[in-house]
């Protein structure tokens, strides 16, 4: 029985890894993840300058997951290439591969930090995850969801960064934006993978004892992570597992245990990331995850995950 797995020619213990932005954020916690028993882990995504986000409270636990409007708080692309660079090495005990999270502002912000990053990924340092839920001109929706827009930004990247990257995309809940944005992911061959998906967005829990919001930022309004969001994470996970078949998927959303994870493999995902569970339960939850996903193949007779990686069937 072996978790083992090999994505974009690095080998990976075992497919899990933290959801950028969660646990993420500073030297301790990042190297918290790197001696934890995930795969792999990737950085908070980052703007050039040192970003101290929103006033809290910014996120919170909700009956069935999270709630967060975090503003891109980050310590500063520097920080992280330099975390990246020299002092992950040092921490990094089992030789566990760094991805590396990118949000400017702006497309030019986002084209420079890719570009300034380059010669790490080209050392085989880190993969870079460029995150497509960074915000857009105010008035704009997220660039996600301006194909347009997001044509625009992979151009602008592909054309500084020579090395295979991914993109975080936020959710999708039509089969015409399914098919539009993979027609965009497509002209990209550097893309070499998708994660699905960023947060569900703008969503309002509310205290029915305190007749209040839960977080402070935006009336309260701020993205959904955890079990609500499962079906439509799995949803966006194979929707682009079978209209990018030259790329790999990363599952994110919704994994709370061994059979989520289970899932998200099934539909597709090639990695897993784990968000507002890692958040709520601390670095355990990989051994936990582990530990019931190892339990699961083997009552079900499988010894790796390639016995049904993207084997999800239909009725
Ligand atoms: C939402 C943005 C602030 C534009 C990007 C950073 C981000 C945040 C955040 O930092 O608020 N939260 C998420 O759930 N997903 C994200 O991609």
């Amino acid at each position: 029985m072996s978790l083992a797995t090999t994505f974009l020619g690095v080998n990976f213990a075992n497919p899990f890894m933290n959801a950028a932005g969660v646990m993420c954020q500073t030297e301790n916690e990042l190297t918290s993840l790197a001696q934890s028993s995930s795969g792999s882990l990737i950085t908070k995504s980052c703007t050039s300058a040192f970003r101290e986000g929103n006033p809290e409270p910014r996120y919170s636990k909700a009956p069935l997951g999270s709630i967060n409007s975090m503003g891109l708080p980050n310590l500063g692309f520097d920080f992280y290439f330099n975390y990246a660079k020299n002092t992950f090495p040092s921490v990094n005990v089992s030789n566990k591969p760094i991805f590396f999270s990118i949000s400017g502002l702006s497309l030019e912000e986002s084209t420079s930090m890719a570009q300034s990053l380059c010669p790490l990924a080209t050392e085989g340092q880190v993969i870079l995850e460029l995150n497509l839920s960074c915000p857009n001109v105010p008035g704009k929706p997220q660039i996600g969801y301006d194909m347009e827009d997001m044509d625009r930004y992979l151009n602008a990247v592909s054309s500084v960064y020579s090395m295979p990257f991914g993109v975080k995309m936020p959710p999708y809940f039509d089969f015409a934006h399914f098919d539009s944005a993979a027609a965009v992911l497509n002209k990209y061959d550097k893309v070499a993978f998708v994660t699905c998906i960023n947060s569900v967005g703008n969503g309002l829990v509310i205290d029915i004892d305190s007749e209040q919001t839960l977080i402070r930022p935006k009336a309260g309004f701020g993205g959904i992570g955890g079990s609500y969001v499962l079906p439509t994470a799995l949803a966006n996970v194979n929707a682009f597992y079978t209209r990018c078949p030259g790329k790999k998927i990363i599952g994110c959303g919704g994994v709370t245990s061994g059979s989520e994870a289970f899932m998200h493999i099934l539909a597709g995902a090639s990695l897993v990331q784990i968000g507002t569970q890692l958040q709520e339960e601390g670095v355990g939850v990989f051994d936990r995850i582990l530990s019931e996903l190892r339990t699961l193949m083997e009552k079900k007779g499988y010894t790796t995950l390639s016995d049904f990686h993207g084997k999800l069937k239909t009725l």
